[in-house]
């Protein structure tokens, strides 16, 4: 059974400005074992489209009436978005899926020690012993990387460096054996040492536990490092989905193009940077048409501004929202 179906997923927000829609239409699937990265610029509907998961938004928030979240809780088919009672809410915040961010502190309370946090969690999602938690605990932070777990699990968060911190979230939201990890910036705080020993370990964990990941980051690279598949969102909206090395090398749409071309060129240190031309535009003012036309350097007028182009296959696995590729194929 797939593990995550997230069907026809809009999100919209009642605010004093006006409706903010956020997430528009979005569709993906994700396998057991699979990692996704979801990448975009700022702005994009990255965090609000995996924090629908768990139920995690907050505020004046709105679904689509057709919206889906179908995930395989214990073999049964959940859709998330119609999880109601905090017991069943449960299945979802802890259970099924875990989620880490950037800032560690936003993970743990600052008045109850690491080890006491992680055992209260296990305790409630697992039913086990509280001797038995504190072993899992002591063992999943040691398997974080983090040495002399024993004397860490009695410690409070503010009392370890950031990177320590960071696994010390990890080895949280791993501990109880999670079905699905949503990764949001999980690296970008870090430096690039510690950065990179956070994605093997997060590699290794894939490798051993064989959970799903979503990867939230706006860092192509540490996508091509740590995805099996890239989806890529613009202004709540998903604009081209595909296997890593398929879409890094072949991108189909103008905005994930105009995304590589931004990186810069290592080799050539003295190239000017070439951002995305142009500003995202306001959520409260989305584009009619395609919402990339006004940046778009490929913009067919009369069409691109007049209807919604939908994802369609470019190659097997590979799918791309623009008339632009479509006009392409028809030829
Ligand atoms: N609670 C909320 N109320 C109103 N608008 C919101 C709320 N949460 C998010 N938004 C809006 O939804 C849009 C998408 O936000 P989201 O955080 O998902 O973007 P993102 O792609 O994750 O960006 P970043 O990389 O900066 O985190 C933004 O315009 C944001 O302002």
């Amino acid at each position: 059974m797939t593990l995550l179906s997230v069907r026809d997923l809009t999100v919209r927000f009642a605010t004093d400005e006006g409706l903010v829609t956020a997430v528009d239409q979005v569709s993906f699937d994700l396998e057991p074992g699979e990692v996704m990265g979801l990448v975009g610029e700022s702005g994009s509907g990255k965090s609000v489209t995996a924090k629908s998961i768990m139920q995690l938004n907050f505020g004046g928030i709105r679904y689509g009436e057709t919206s889906q979240i179908l995930l395989d809780v214990d073999g049964r088919q959940t859709d998330a978005l119609k999880l109601k009672r905090p017991r069943d809410l449960r299945l979802v915040r802890g259970g099924a899926v875990s989620m880490i961010f950037q800032e560690p502190m936003a993970s743990f309370a600052p008045a109850i020690t690491i080890g006491d946090q992680m055992v209260e969690q296990l305790i409630l999602h697992k039913r086990v012993s509280k001797a038995e938690a504190k072993k899992t605990s002591i063992e999943f932070l040691d398997r974080a990387g983090i040495s002399d777990a024993a004397r860490r699990f009695d410690q409070y968060a503010f009392e370890l460096s950031g990177g320590m911190r960071q696994r010390a979230m990890i080895a949280m939201a791993l501990s109880t054996r999670p079905r699905l990890l949503i990764a949001d910036e999980p690296t970008t705080a870090l430096d690039v040492t510690i950065q990179a020993q956070v994605i093997d370990l997060m590699k290794e964990i894939v490798a051993e536990f064989g959970m799903a990941i979503i990867f939230i980051t706006h860092d192509l690279g540490v996508i091509a490092q740590t995805a099996d598949k890239v989806a890529v969102m613009y202004l709540g909206k998903m604009v081209e989905q595909g296997p890593v090395r398929e879409v890094i090398r072949t991108a189909a749409h103008p905005y994930t193009q105009g995304l590589l071309n931004a990186l810069p060129d290592l080799s050539d240190l003295d190239s000017p940077l070439k951002p995305v031309p142009g500003d995202i535009p306001s959520p409260l003012e989305r584009p009619a048409g395609c919402v990339f036309h006004t940046r778009c350097p490929e913009k067919i007028p009369g069409r691109c501004d007049a209807a919604v182009p939908a994802m369609a296959p470019v190659a097997p696995g590979h799918a791309c929202a623009c008339f632009a590729r479509e006009t392409e194929g028809a030829a």
